[in-house]
């Protein structure tokens, strides 16, 4: 555990350090408040606070309330440490953000004690960032292959309409759908299927760019939205992307499959009002042409007409 002893007096961070060296924590000092603002600022904030109340220039309650002002994520646990040892003063330093408070002189027994107690609160703290992170990453992201839910996709619709707007770029959306994959569950399994999956969402993540989006519609469907100049470089981008779908060979359980996709793409020049329902629609109206033709094919439509820019709405539902 990181940990940062704030005193003006250098016999009392000598004290401090003392007792706290026989714990397993790095521990770092500062004579101001000023410095401990440097050090809480750094790459390697401290996750506990030792701070002398009262030191020249910024005081320890000041620092802590900037403390709390400022840092945004992971905060510390600060413990005030004054000879003022009236009741006002302890609530004082608690409603400025403090967690804690020592009285000095410093009894190394208390100190102890504090330590565990902060060691236990910053625990739990962690593990419910660590809970955050797995609960986020389900939130946001499909189980099977790792690509944005459909929750996500959506949600992320809007922020690629915005950037593609700010960059004068217009919007391609993609309904993509693995033909006969019914076929493919039927003959190796649904646990290849599973595969099939995970390798199919790979291989899109990987031939699209790192910003365009990825989501996992519903079960072999896939929605793609990419910034696009005009058709001719949507079709470029999807037929590469279909080619490369259908000359990957995906081995499982001595197997080798060979898949194809089918694209339905519709581009539009982007607007705030746009509702990805309607765009979704559609590139599902090409995705149908598309399984119509004999699929593996990738069937573009295009909305690219300036002056509908002047008629809001006739896009959106
Ligand atoms: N293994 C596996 N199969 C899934 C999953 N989600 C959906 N499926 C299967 O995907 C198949 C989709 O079949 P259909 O909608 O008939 O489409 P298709 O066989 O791909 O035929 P076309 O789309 O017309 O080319 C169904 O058999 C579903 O059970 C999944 O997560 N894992």
């Amino acid at each position: 555990m990181r940990v940062l002893i704030v005193d003006d007096d250098p016999t009392i961070r000598m004290t401090l350090e003392g007792v706290l060296k026989k714990h397993d924590c790095e521990i770092y000092e500062a004579d101001s408040g000023f410095k401990a603002l440097e050090v809480i600022q750094s790459d390697h904030p401290p996750e506990l606070i030792f701070m002398d109340w009262n030191m020249p220039g910024l005081s320890g309650v000041e620092v802590t309330t900037l403390v709390r002002e400022t840092v945004a994520e992971n905060q510390p646990y600060v413990i005030i440490i004054s000879s003022n040892s009236d009741d006002e003063d302890v609530i004082k330093a608690l409603s400025y953000g403090a967690d804690d408070y020592i009285v000095k002189p410093i009894d190394g027994r208390f100190l102890n004690a504090k330590f565990a107690v902060a060691q236990r609160i910053l625990g739990i703290q962690e593990k419910l960032r660590q809970t955050n992170l797995v609960l986020e990453k389900l939130a946001y992201y499909d189980e099977l292959t790792g690509v944005l839910n459909r929750r996500a996709g959506n949600a992320s619709f809007q922020v690629e309409m915005d950037r593609a707007i700010r960059k004068e770029q217009n919007v391609s959306i993609a309904m993509v759908d693995i033909d006969h994959f019914k076929k493919i569950n039927d003959a190796f399994g649904h646990q290849t299927g599973d595969e099939v999956l995970r390798v199919f969402s790979r291989v899109l993540r990987q031939t699209m760019r790192p910003y365009d989006i990825v989501c996992r519609y519903g079960g072999e469907e896939f929605m793609l939205i990419a910034e696009i100049n005009n058709k001719d470089e949507a079709s470029d981008l999807f037929e590469r992307v279909r080619e490369t779908v259908s000359t990957t060979q995906i081995r499982h359980a001595n197997q080798t499959i060979n898949i194809t996709a089918s694209f339905g793409v519709h581009v539009v020049i982007p607007r705030t009002d746009m509702i990805l329902k309607s765009l979704v629609q559609k590139a599902d109206e090409a995705l149908y042409e598309a399984k119509s033709a004999g699929r593996n094919k990738v069937i573009i439509s295009a909305d690219l007409d300036e002056s509908k820019m002047t008629e809001p709405g006739s896009i959106t539902d």
